[in-house]
C-alpha cells in the first residue's frame, strides 16, 4: 500500500537568508522522507521586522517583529510549519504554537568584516564600526572603547557595502548568516567566544508548528537535531529570566559534550563598561532546570536598572 503524500505548506520570511533557511529545512524533508518537491511548498510571508529598516530593532518595538506574521498564518491553517532564525525568535510563543526543534547548530560565533585589516587590533583608533545589535555593539566596546560604534542597519548585503564604500571600516554579523549567503570570503576573522560570547540561538534554524498537531510534528521530528535542541532548551530558559525589554545587551552559549551542557552567559551595560559573566554546568537530562538556574544566577549579579522587570 502507498502511503498518500503529504502537501505541507511551510511559511518564511523573504530576505535571502530566511530563503536560504526555509529551503534547507525543506531539503531536509525532502530528503528524510523520500518526498518528490511537490510535497512542500515553500511561502513568502512580508514580516514588520522586514518594513522597518531605518531605526535599530530595540527602538521599534523589539521582540517577535520577525515572527509575528508567520505565526498569525501558522494560526490561521494558512501554512502548517514556519521557519525562523532561532535568535530572532521570542523566548514566550503565542499559545497554540511550540517549537518543534532545529536544524543542526551551524558556527555560533561573530565574524568581523574589515575594509582593511584582519583582526580587531587591526582597527586604528576612532575608526569606525557599524552593527545593529547591542549585545555586539556593548562587547566591542568592551574589548575596544577607542572605536567609533554606530548604528548599521539593513540586510547582510547592505551592511558589506557600507563597509566596502568606505562608509564603515568595519562591520559584526553572524558568521552562520554570511557562510549560508556564500559570503564567507568576506570575512577578515571569526571572533572567538571566550571573548565575544554569541547570541542565544545564534547559528540555529527553528521550526515552528502548531502545538498539539501531531500529524505535522512526526513529519518534521526526523530532521530536527537533538543536541541543538538542548542546546536552545537552556539559552532560551536563560533569556526567559531575563529580558523582557530587548535593550540590555544579553550573550548565552551552550555546548552539549556527551553527557555534560556547559552554559556561558554574560550582561553588559550598553558601553560595554561593565561585564557579568556566569558559567554552569548541567546534566543533559536538567536542560530546562541548567538554563533557569542561570538565569537566576544571572539576575542575582546584575545591578537591576540593567535588567528591569
Ligand atoms: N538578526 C538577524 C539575523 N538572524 C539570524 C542571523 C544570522 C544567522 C543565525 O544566527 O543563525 C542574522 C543576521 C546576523 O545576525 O548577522
Amino acid at each position: 500500500m502507498t502511503q498518500s503524500l503529504p502537501k505541507l505548506r511551510l511559511g518564511t520570511r523573504g530576505s535571502p537568508l530566511a530563503l536560504w533557511q526555509a529551503h534547507a529545512v525543506r531539503d531536509a524533508l525532502l530528503k528524510a522522507h523520500r518526498w518528490p518537491d511537490e510535497a512542500v511548498e515553500v511561502q513568502v510571508i512580508r514580516t514588520t521586522g522586514d518594513a522597518i529598516t531605518d531605526r535599530a530593532l530595540s527602538e521599534a518595538g523589539g521582540k517577535g517583529l520577525f515572527t509575528k506574521e508567520l505565526e498569525e498564518a501558522l494560526l490561521d491553517r494558512r501554512i502548517d510549519l514556519a521557519v525562523h532564525s532561532a535568535k530572532d525568535m521570542p523566548t514566550r510563543l503565542p499559545d497554540g504554537l511550540h517549537l518543534v526543534g532545529y536544524l543542526p547548530r551551524a558556527d555560533v560565533r561573530d565574524a568581523l568584516i574589515l575594509r582593511e585589516g584582519v583582526a580587531l587590533r587591526d582597527l586604528k583608533p576612532g575608526a569606525k564600526v557599524g552593527t545593529a545589535s547591542l549585545r555586539r555593539e556593548a562587547q566591542l566596546r568592551r574589548l575596544r572603547p577607542d572605536l567609533d560604534v554606530s548604528l548599521l542597519r539593513g540586510n547582510v548585503h547592505t551592511r558589506l557595502a557600507k563597509v566596502e564604500n568606505g562608509d564603515f571600516d568595519g562591520t559584526l554579523l553572524a558568521y552562520a548568516g554570511l557562510s549560508r549567503l556564500g559570503l564567507a570570503d568576506k570575512v577578515s576573522s571569526v571572533l572567538e567566544t571566550t571573548d565575544f560570547l554569541p547570541a542565544v540561538g545564534q547559528g540555529a534554524v527553528a521550526i515552528e508548528t502548531r502545538f498539539g498537531d501531531i500529524a505535522v510534528d512526526a513529519l518534521v521530528v526526523p530532521v530536527v537535531c537533538p543536541a541543538t535542541g538542548l542546546a536552545l532548551r537552556v539559552e532560551r530558559a536563560y533569556l526567559g529570566q531575563l529580558d523582557g525589554s530587548c535593550r540590555t545587551p544579553i550573550a548565552g552559549l551552550a555546548q552539549v559534550d556527551g553527557e555534560e551542557i556547559r552554559f556561558r552567559g554574560a550582561v553588559l551595560s550598553p558601553d560595554g563598561a561593565r561585564y557579568y559573566e556566569i558559567v554552569r554546568y548541567g546534566p543533559r537530562n536538567r536542560a530546562l532546570e541548567l538554563g533557569i538556574a542561570a538565569g537566576q544566577e544571572m539576575r542575582a549579579l546584575v545591578p537591576p536598572e540593567l535588567l528591569p522587570h
